[in-house]
């Protein structure tokens, strides 16, 4: 049934005569095409010289890690200046770059861990993070998002065409892990445009744009499940577990570096002349905007782990009253224009400058969503947002402050509402609440496959054991033992003598103890204080990914 126009431009005379903007993707540096994903491919190497000796150390990075001296090499490297990176593209590539280098610096391969990471890295690293508005620490981002490169550069943005720029193993297996995770972002690009139709579909009360735009995402999230499901095939989990996931770890909640990592020539040292030490959680594909952003376009909230209030079963009709509290009018929030713009055809709302940006918050203030934010949130959900890129986390937070489609929605089926709303398209509520469970369905699919990812690729890994299937020989050493894992774990400063000189560093100087698959564990895989498996933010594994599984069924309607 068509839109019946008179009644919706009575609905919006009785509020403020327009329809409020929707959030514009190009305002928070996302492709209306790639998504999240730079529109262009990231570049492949700083070609301004005065950089040449970073991208000379990645040139040769696998040798130098193989050979035991890339911590030599990085010690020789001089202080540089940030100020001849001229783009967003080279601060992207300079990032990446420092990541790579640090944590192939701290986490090394046979030697024993560092708790130092030397100026000539910590120092532009930070600055570098500073203008991306991130945390100096290894993230989705560096490693996935701008990270790629077509294979042919004329046909399109695709599994089938993509390659890596840079990997700390230079295994085919690390390099699929990232280009399966580039390749679900780059659908991203559908899904987000579809979001930003269906916040205008309920703005406009066209129910009919909502049903296609929510389509939409169902659709784009079937392909990104079609996607994961590919991890798989050219990912091998013991790889991944014992020789990949080590070096995105970062610093936070991780036992081989309990007190966090040192960074020279950044912070001074406290009131009693001791190093400060930086405490950050490590790359995961968990730092996705993308899934976020699906999350809070379809209200599905997420709570710590444990806390059940999310987990109800289906509509409660308090969550619908207290919605009607909020909105005593009975309309739903996306009806409400609570500013006007001087031109209604203005589509966006940019918010580049601080004046529009007190205008955003001055205009959503009041908005339902932004009293949800209030309540409880999961808390790694919260802390990885520090790892995504500044103008992509602010287009969570006010994406999460005008969402409103399930609000819509429910106020079109359940509720006692006055005949003058209820009457627009009744018999269109099926089908609105068909297409929005199908997305949750989709979303539930993804998390269900993402739970027998993680199954396979680590807690099998970690009950199996490092090394079982490392060595080709037969001794027993090399049996059960990848002396990556059986080494000291730190070198602490306390028994450190002069971090920033040529260490040379070798297994020589380190004890490879054969350790019982019990020990190697314990280094490796991290454990809450109750023996369950740990994320990378330190989350009860298995019980947080299942809550938010069992958090998005919840929001059937
Ligand atoms: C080998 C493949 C993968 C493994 C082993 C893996 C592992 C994990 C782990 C351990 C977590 C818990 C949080 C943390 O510790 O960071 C997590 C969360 C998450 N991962 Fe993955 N992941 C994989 C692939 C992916 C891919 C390809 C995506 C797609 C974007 C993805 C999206 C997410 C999301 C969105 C979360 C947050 C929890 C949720 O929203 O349900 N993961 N993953």
């Amino acid at each position: 049934m068509a839109p019946n126009h008179s009644k919706e431009e009575s609905l919006h005379n009785k509020t403020s005569g327009f329809p409020y903007p929707i959030l514009c993707l190009e305002d928070y540096e996302i492709n209306p095409e790639t998504g999240f994903l730079p529109s262009t491919p990231p570049l492949t190497r700083l070609t301004d010289p005065y950089y040449s000796p970073w991208e000379q150390i990645i040139d040769i990075y696998h040798d130098l890690i193989l050979a035991g001296r890339l911590r030599e090499s990085i010690n020789k490297l001089p202080i540089l200046e940030t100020d001849n990176l001229k783009s967003i593209p080279e601060y992207r590539r300079a990032f990446l770059v420092l990541s790579i280098l640090a944590h192939g610096y701290v986490w090394g391969k046979y030697e024993a861990v560092e708790d130092l990471l030397p100026t000539c890295i910590a120092k532009p690293w930070v600055k570098v993070s500073e203008v991306l508005e991130i945390a100096p620490v290894c993230n989705h981002a560096a490693v996935v998002l701008w990270n790629w490169r077509l294979i042919f550069p004329d046909a399109p943005l695709d599994l089938n065409n993509l390659a890596t720029l840079i990997t700390f193993t230079n295994t085919e297996d690390e390099a699929w892990f990232y280009l399966v995770t580039t390749a679900i972002e780059s659908i991203g690009g559908r899904a987000l445009i579809a979001i930003i139709s269906a916040l205008e579909a309920v703005r406009d009360r066209d129910n009919f744009k909502l049903i296609s735009a929510l389509t939409a995402i169902c659709s784009a999230m079937k392909d990104i499940n079609q996607t994961l499901q590919r991890m798989f095939s050219k990912c091998d989990p013991y790889i991944f577990y014992w020789k990949v996931r080590p070096y995105l770890a970062g610093w936070e909640n991780e036992d081989r570096l309990p007190k966090g990592l040192i960074y020279e020539g950044v912070d001074q040292p406290d009131e009693n002349g001791n190093p400060v030490y930086r405490q950050y959680v490590g790359g995961s594909a968990g730092q996705s905007a993308l899934i976020q952003a699906i999350d809070i376009a379809l209200n599905i909230e997420h709570y710590p782990t444990g806390v059940k209030t999310g987990i109800t079963n289906k509509v409660s009709s308090f969550e619908v009253k207290e919605h009607l509290r909020e909105e005593p009018n009975g309309y739903c929030y996306a009806a409400r224009s609570i500013h006007s713009l001087s031109s209604t055809n203005s589509q966006c709302y940019h918010l580049r400058s601080q004046n529009q940006q007190l205008e955003f918050e001055k205009t959503y203030s009041n908005a339902p969503n932004n009293k949800k934010s209030q309540q409880p949130q999961q808390p790694y959900l919260h802390k990885i947002r520090q790892n995504i890129p500044g103008p992509h986390r602010r287009f969570l937070e006010d994406l999460a402050k005008v969402a409103n489609i399930r609000q819509y929605i429910l106020t079109r089926t359940k509720l006692p509402l006055d005949d003058e709303i209820r009457g627009l398209d009744a018999d269109k509520d099926d089908s609105l609440v068909k297409a929005y469970n199908d997305c949750l369905n989709e979303m539930k699919n993804f998390r269900n496959k993402h739970l027998q990812i993680v199954s396979a690729y680590i807690v099998i890994q970690s009950h199996r054991g490092g090394g079982q299937f490392h060595a080709a020989g037969t001794t027993e050493s090399s049996l059960h033992k990848d002396p990556y894992f059986t080494r000291q774990s730190v070198t602490t400063m306390t028994h450190k003598t002069n971090t920033t000189t040529n260490t040379n560093d070798n297994s020589t100087n380190n004890t490879l103890t054969p350790l019982n698959h019990q020990t190697i564990e314990s280094k490796i895989t991290s454990k809450t204080t109750n023996g369950s498996l740990k994320g990378t933010g330190g989350t009860n594994l298995m019980p947080f990914l299942k809550q938010m599984r069992d958090e998005t069924i919840a929001k059937e309607i």
